[in-house]
């Protein structure tokens, strides 16, 4: 490996560990979508991507751009690597998708925004597939299920926009140079095409989950007046000592749609 000195900064953990890789590589969604990379770094999974699919790869860090620039020469110039040099959240900003046409993500994400980047993935319309390294305890609240007691706002928002969320495999700290804090996880998610969530819906979740153990209806007594709640919880006869957790992602959803026509 290149003497390279991993940025703490850029969340910079290094996948050294060639079975890992190649377990990553077979789990790749069969189908003929391109790619999209976040955080190449110094290239260990982008040379395989780039073997069976066109990448565009999105790095911030100057330093490795110059690596990646000569190391994949022969790709770029083949059309088969983008690189973008870019922060991946502006360039989100700035374009609303990383990709014209749909996509896989595929990555070893820098953990201090993977949520963020999971997040803007589900709502981008291009994204069709995401497979990504993360925290262990991050990637348990994706594929949360109701009564789980990881249950929370990312679960809800994973099960309402996929068809199959699910942890492939773990990873140790030692497969990376230098080796993280934390166990990882390889998160997928197929995300069904046909759904999509109202922007505001993540705020109304924010609300209910506030004081996670107390009762719901104490948590949006904050934000709704009494008559409307109660009508909202007689009409889809939900049990007033129910506690955020133990409420499925579907009648969140149609709780929501209550209060928004409320609201209209
Ligand atoms: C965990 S490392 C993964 C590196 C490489 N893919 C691997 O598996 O060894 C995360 C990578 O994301 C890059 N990165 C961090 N923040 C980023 C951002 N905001 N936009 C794009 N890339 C970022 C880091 O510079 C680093 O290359």
């Amino acid at each position: 490996m290149e003497k390279v000195k991993a940025k703490k900064k850029y969340g910079q953990n290094f996948l050294i560990d060639s079975s890992i890789l190649g377990k990553i590589i077979q789990s790749m969604p069969n189908n003929s979508n391109d790619i999209v990379e976040i955080g190449p770094g110094l290239g260990d999974l982008t040379k395989y991507l780039v073997k069976y699919k066109d990448t565009t790869a999105y790095e911030v860090d100057t330093d490795l751009i110059g690596i990646l620039e000569s190391k994949f020469k022969e790709q770029i110039e083949q059309g088969k690597l983008k690189l973008i040099h870019t922060d991946v959240l502006e360039a989100w900003d700035k374009q609303g998708t990383l990709k014209d046409g749909k996509y896989d993500m595929i990555a070893n994400l820098p953990y201090y925004i993977a949520t963020n980047i999971i997040l803007r993935a589900l709502e981008d319309n291009n994204c069709e597939h995401i497979m990504v390294m993360i925290q262990k305890e991050v990637a348990l609240k994706f594929t949360s299920k109701v009564n789980d007691k990881e249950y929370s706002s990312l679960g809800i928002i994973s099960e309402l926009l996929s068809s199959e969320s699910r942890i492939l495999f773990d990873v140790p700290p030692e497969s990376f140079d230098p080796p993280p804090k934390v166990m990882s996880s390889i998160l997928y998610i197929k995300k069904d095409m046909s759904k999509s969530i109202d922007k505001e819906f993540k705020k109304f979740l924010k609300s209910c989950f506030t004081q996670p153990r107390k009762k719901l209806s104490k948590n949006l007594s904050s934000v709704f007046d009494k008559q409307t709640l109660s009508s909202i919880y007689e009409e889809l006869e939900i049990d007033s000592n129910i506690r955020p957790h133990e409420v499925s992602s579907s009648l969140y959803s149609q709780m929501y749609t209550k209060v928004k026509n409320g609201r209209d």
